[in-house]
């Protein structure tokens, strides 16, 4: 099957921006900024990946999602682990994953009721280039001014554990239940792999993938894509990255 161009789907979040990125056309003073834009799958189809850009102009909340165990035993069809490709960040912007030093749950739960989880999670420094990988479980906030491509499992499921007393909704009990309490390691397994591919001729193969150019353009199977897009693949495509030009190829990991 050839490779199709994704629709986008634009979200307003209070932690959003109205600059967004070349490409994508930003909100009007008088609406909501825009924090995510989606590129979804046709209804009906409910693959294993999602891609999205996060536009961001403050924190987001500290936050967890389900591991694929959790999830499924909560009715959902799998967990969320993320990965983000930092395209543009603020000389202090910052990324906190999980806390500095183990918790005990109690502790956990404290610091999210009266604030003091943002000082004892790791915030760590972050710039353009940078690829993090984020397993379900971690206790995570991505920082202010950042703009990022995100691959993530797809589910549509976050635990808000504190939100800056943003009047949204929060999931402490829930979170509790499905957070690392130990400070953050790599992932010994991860759930999708992304590969980064740089100018010239590839051939790229899954039984469903994900082309993301992020810089530049070039062809699919010889149509045309340019950064800013988002192309479903199905079966093997020959990708072809102009000078200069760089692209993620993402797809779930058997
Ligand atoms: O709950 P808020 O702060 O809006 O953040 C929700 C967002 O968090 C990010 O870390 C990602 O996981 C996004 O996929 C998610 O939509």
């Amino acid at each position: 099957m050839p490779a199709t161009l994704l629709p986008t789907k634009r979200v307003a979040k209070p932690w959003g921006r109205h600059q967004l990125w070349p490409g994508f056309e930003n909100p009007a003073p008088d609406e909501e900024p825009i924090g995510e834009i989606w590129f979804p799958s046709p209804a009906g189809d409910d693959p294993e990946l999602l891609i999205k850009y996060l536009f961001t102009s403050e924190k987001l909340s500290v936050q967890v999602h389900p591991d694929d165990e959790g999830a499924r035993d909560r009715g959902y069809p799998r967990g969320k682990d993320e990965a983000w490709l930092v395209l543009a960040a603020e000389p202090d912007s910052t990324i906190a994953l999980g806390p500095k030093q183990p918790l005990s749950a109690e502790q956990l739960r404290a610091a999210a009721l009266d604030g003091s989880i943002v000082g004892l999670l790791d915030w760590r420094p972050v710039k353009a280039g940078d690829f993090i990988y984020s397993p379900a479980g971690t206790v995570h906030a991505i920082g202010a001014g950042l703009t990022v491509i995100e691959i993530q499992q797809n589910l549509d499921l976050t635990y808000r554990l504190y939100d800056y007393g943003r009047p949204r909704e929060l999931h402490l009990d829930d979170g509790m239940a499905v957070s690392t309490l130990e400070p953050f390691e790599e992932a010994q397994e991860r759930k999708f792999t992304v590969e980064h591919l740089q100018s010239g001729e590839h051939d790229v193969s899954a039984d469903k993938g994900w082309l993301v150019p992020v810089t530049g353009g070039g062809t699919i199977d010889g149509e045309r894509f340019a950064a800013g897009q988002c192309w479903a693949v199905s079966g093997t495509a020959t990708v072809t990255l102009d000078d200069r030009s760089t692209a993620l190829f993402a797809f779930p990991n058997a």
